[in-house]
């Protein structure tokens, strides 16, 4: 097993405030521990899981791992080397190899670049001449299967669909060939029928780079569809964590039961109800 990033222990905890009970107008300082002790562990080719209620923490460790937040305690390693011993230069470089898409593919566009600026843009620090910058924008959108490239180079974000615009964040964050990918809530602002597309588009560039995929979602179906391997946090802590398939089907913690059983999509009962076409691909195997 080749690991591609390790966190060991990792905490991050904010200062936030709330207001004081009974007392109109007073706040009071609150210290919230986004991230408790949490070490995760993420094999090159493999996809895991993060899931969670809202709050639970999920974004928070995905954000320590791509070093766009410094832990409070505990420590990175990358492919065996400590973070924290990395010269600036080499953090970086890593930085680059760790890319993040998001669940508003707008985080990641500027609605003023075309597509074929949004794309070369990440190229534009790394010293990469013209021809070579302009033969990866094309492989990055023939890679993410927007097809022919030529089609949308010239286009600006709101003039694509949800589906296609999270697609060219995709392209923007493979442009760079990282070997993480963190998809934080993919496809939660993309109609269900677009969902699976996006999934598999991951999966098929997972199967032909190797990358690891880090998946957060809230959604347990399709961290069943999707990953090998599932982490669920809970107040900051993991609270349990295996492989997805014999964990959802047999949950042992009772947070992670309680999750399981207020998943409308994954009680066979129940799913007709709630979605008016049923997608099997999405419903969980509770057989
Ligand atoms: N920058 C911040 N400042 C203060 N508190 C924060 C900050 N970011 C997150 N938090 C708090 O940390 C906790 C964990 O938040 P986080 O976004 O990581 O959870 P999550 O599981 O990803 O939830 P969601 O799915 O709603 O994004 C929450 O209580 C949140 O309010």
């Amino acid at each position: 097993m080749t690991l591609a990033i390790e966190g060991i222990g990792l905490s991050k905890i904010y200062n936030s405030r709330e207001k004081m009970p009974g007392i109109s107008g007073l706040w009071r300082r609150k210290k919230i521990a986004a991230v408790a002790d949490v070490t995760i562990r993420l094999e090159q080719g493999k996809t895991l899981a993060v899931v969670g209620e809202s709050g639970s923490g999920k974004s928070t460790l995905g954000r320590l791992l791509a070093m766009m937040e410094t832990p409070d305690s505990g420590s990175l390693r990358f492919e065996g080397r400590q973070a924290s011993e990395l010269s600036r230069a080499e953090r970086l470089a890593l930085r680059r190899r760790i890319q993040m898409i998001f669940q508003d593919p707008y985080e990641s566009l500027d609605p003023r670049l075309s597509i074929r600026d949004s794309v070369e843009e990440p190229l534009l620090a790394l010293r990469i001449d013209a021809k070579e910058r302009e033969e990866r924008v094309f492989a990055a959108l023939a890679d993410v299967e927007l097809s022919p490239p030529e089609r949308y180079l010239s286009l600006r974000p709101h003039q694509l669909s949800g589906g296609q615009r999270q697609r060219v964040a995709i392209a923007r964050a493979i442009v760079l060939r990282p070997t993480i990918l963190i998809a934080d809530e993919p496809t939660s602002m993309l109609d269900v029928s677009l969902r699976i597309g996006i999934l598999r588009l991951l999966e098929r560039i997972r199967a032909r780079t190797g990358i690891a995929i880090l998946l957060i979602t809230h959604d347990l179906a399709l961290a069943n569809y999707a990953s090998d391997r599932v982490m669920v946090m809970y107040g900051g802590r993991v609270v349990e964590e295996g492989e997805t398939r014999v964990l959802l089907k047999d949950p042992k913690h009772s947070y992670t039961k309680l999750l399981v059983a207020s998943a409308p999509r994954l009680e066979p009962g129940r799913q007709r109800q709630r979605l008016t076409r049923p997608r099997p691909e999405l419903i969980m195997d509770t057989t």
